[in-house]
């Protein structure tokens, strides 16, 4: 399987790695500056679960030199996206599907929208990885869970392929058959942790050791809830419990890539995650004081 890596960041040079590593043919979409760094530092992976270096990558910075792609991952920021759908229709119009791995659940419709609803697939990830300075991914967690499952019913064939060649990866992937449930679970709990951790510049320890301020994640957790649930998606309450035993279970220092984005003085992803929250709530007719409140409060460190 030929597989696109658009956005050589954290996220997507880690995925991509570990399925180069598994003998998969993955070639990465960068930006020119990326593609510079690439050449002069190498693409590695530092990880309690095993380094890599991708000797020689195959790095292009123009669509149109891709042959015969099957799957895109689509690892930007939310911020990004926008730009990037013109060269993402590039490669479906060469037959390819995108799985984008971002946090979130709007850029699923804009995804939709431009490049036609059987081109996307779900997917979503647990990691906690970040690019040093050298362009080089540290993943600090001890999971590194990618996700996915068909959005509409003729992805089963893509979706079964993906599944056999990631689950030869080093990474724990998994194939979901209700794979929007899990987007929700994902964007309950991102919104929980990056809201409060990046609020209060806090790592998750002491704020479970602050009950009063425990409390506002908690909020944040059952608003995304009713959200969900107003958009005919059954996250239930033990979903919600699940997300709260989460969120005791990571260490102490455990944090957010958005809050880690905040100690980088780089952009947020704000808008597209608690932003992307409020519109849809607006949308539905309801209120979301907790997540408004840390919406206003993250805002004005959007750009760093
Ligand atoms: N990091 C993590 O642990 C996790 C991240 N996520 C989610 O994954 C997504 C990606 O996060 P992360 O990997 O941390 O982000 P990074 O900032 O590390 O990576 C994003 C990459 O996208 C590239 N990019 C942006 N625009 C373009 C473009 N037009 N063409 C090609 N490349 C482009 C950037 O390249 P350039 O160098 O040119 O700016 C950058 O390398 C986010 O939605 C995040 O919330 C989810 C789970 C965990
Ligand atoms: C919570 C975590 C680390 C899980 O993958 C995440 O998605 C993020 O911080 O962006």
């Amino acid at each position: 399987m030929h597989i696109v890596v658009f956005g050589a960041g954290a996220l997507g040079t880690y995925v991509g790695a570990r399925l180069e590593e598994a003998g998969e043919d993955v070639t990465f979409l960068v930006r020119e500056g990326r593609a510079q760094q690439i050449q002069k530092n190498g693409l590695y992976i530092w990880s309690a679960k095993g380094d890599y270096e991708i000797i020689n990558p195959r790095v292009i910075t123009d669509p149109n030199d891709a042959r015969d792609v099957d799957l895109v991952l689509i690892s930007v920021k939310g911020y990004h996206l926008p730009a990037t759908l013109d060269n993402l229709k590039v490669l479906t119009e060469k037959g390819a599907y995108v799985l984008p791995v971002l946090n979130g659940i709007e850029h699923i419709e804009t995804l939709k929208i431009h490049l036609g609803s059987d081109s996307v697939i779900g997917g979503l990830s647990f990691i906690m990885a970040t690019l040093n300075d050298e362009g080089h991914v540290i993943h600090s967690s001890d999971f590194h869970d990618l996700i996915i499952g068909e959005l509409e019913p003729t992805q089963s064939t893509i979706c079964t392929k993906f599944e056999e060649i990631s689950q030869k990866a080093n990474m724990h992937a998994t194939r979901s058959d209700s794979i929007s449930l899990e987007l929700w679970n994902k964007y309950m709990f991102i919104n929980a942790l990056s809201g409060i951790t990046t609020a209060t510049n806090l790592p998750i320890g002491p704020i479970r050791a602050n009950k009063e301020t425990f409390y506002v994640a908690e909020k944040v957790l059952r608003e995304m809830k009713m959200l969900a649930n107003a958009y005919g998606v059954q996250v239930s309450e033990a979903d919600l419990e699940t997300a709260k035993t989460k969120l005791w279970r990571l260490s102490k220092e455990a944090t957010s890539s958005m809050h880690q984005d905040r100690r980088k003085d780089t952009t947020l992803e704000v808008e597209h995650l608690h932003g992307g929250a409020i519109r849809l709530a607006e949308k539905a007719g309801i209120d979301l004081p907790y997540t408004q409140t840390i919406y206003g409060i993250i805002k004005p460190f959007e750009n760093g």
